[in-house]
């Protein structure tokens, strides 16, 4: 069954009384322990895409259903608090934190559910993604790129979400740190069961994942 789906989604610029479409028409659906990724060219709109599917703007016409429920009911900042994590291509982090008090964040805010003792969560979470305790009271400013992307990451899961959404989570990153951020993602959908959905440009990061959409022209388009 989908966890995330978009039916009919339309979005599109002004220029003057003419509309510029991104995206025509899209419906496409997401499943739990799947890593997806999204290709297409530069300035096709996959950066659009995800900010739709993360609830950072709306679609001009179509739904999103977050297990079969539009967010625009759920109400896109509770489905932001609650729902998805994430990743940014410049991770994003607070510089004057450390690692696991950008992980506490989310935590502080979520409606969700979690353990009294949120700091060993976190703490937990680092560890797992590769980062010990001297690096977690690290200031994030004080960590290289693939670390403080794995910071992003934890962060990303503390409010133990289903959805894992990522644009360019690589693009700052050589390319032995890109390949343990994507066996990160690999593991995230394929031992935890995470709905993983990564925009890229990479077609050796697309080939490693479950399924690839194509964008072009205002269609996402499933690549075999
Ligand atoms: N505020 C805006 N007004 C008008 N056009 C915009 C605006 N924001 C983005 N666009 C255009 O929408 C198109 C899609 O942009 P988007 O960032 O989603 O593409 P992308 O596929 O993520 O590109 P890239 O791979 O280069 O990051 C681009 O042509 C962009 O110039």
């Amino acid at each position: 069954m989908a966890i995330l789906e978009t039916k009919n989604v339309n979005y599109y610029y002004q220029d003057g009384d003419q509309r510029r479409y991104i995206l025509k028409d899209t419906s496409v659906s997401f499943e739990k322990g799947k890593f997806y990724t999204i290709l297409g060219q530069s300035g096709s709109g996959k950066t659009t895409f995800l900010s739709l599917i993360s609830a950072l703007d709306q679609p001009k016409e179509g739904e999103i259903l977050y297990n079969n429920e539009n967010i625009k009911q759920i109400g896109y900042e509770k489905y932001r608090r609650n729902d998805i994590g994430i990743i940014f291509q410049s991770y994003n982090l607070v510089p004057y934190l450390t690692a696991v008090e950008n992980v506490l964040v989310p935590m502080s805010i979520t409606d969700n559910s979690l353990p009294t003792d949120v700091k060993t969560v976190a703490y937990n979470l680092l560890d797992y993604i590769g980062l010990g305790k001297s690096k977690a009271d690290r200031l994030v400013t004080m960590l290289s790129g693939g670390e403080q992307q794995r910071v992003a990451i934890a962060r990303a899961l503390a409010t133990n979400v289903e959805i894992i959404l990522a644009d360019e989570p690589t693009g700052n990153l050589d390319e032995e740190m890109e390949q343990e951020i994507v066996t990160i993602f690999k593991k995230l959908a394929h031992e935890h069961d995470k709905c993983v959905i990564v925009v890229t440009h990479s077609n050796e990061i697309a080939q490693q994942s479950d399924q690839t959409f194509y964008l072009s022209k205002g269609s996402l388009v499933p690549h075999e």
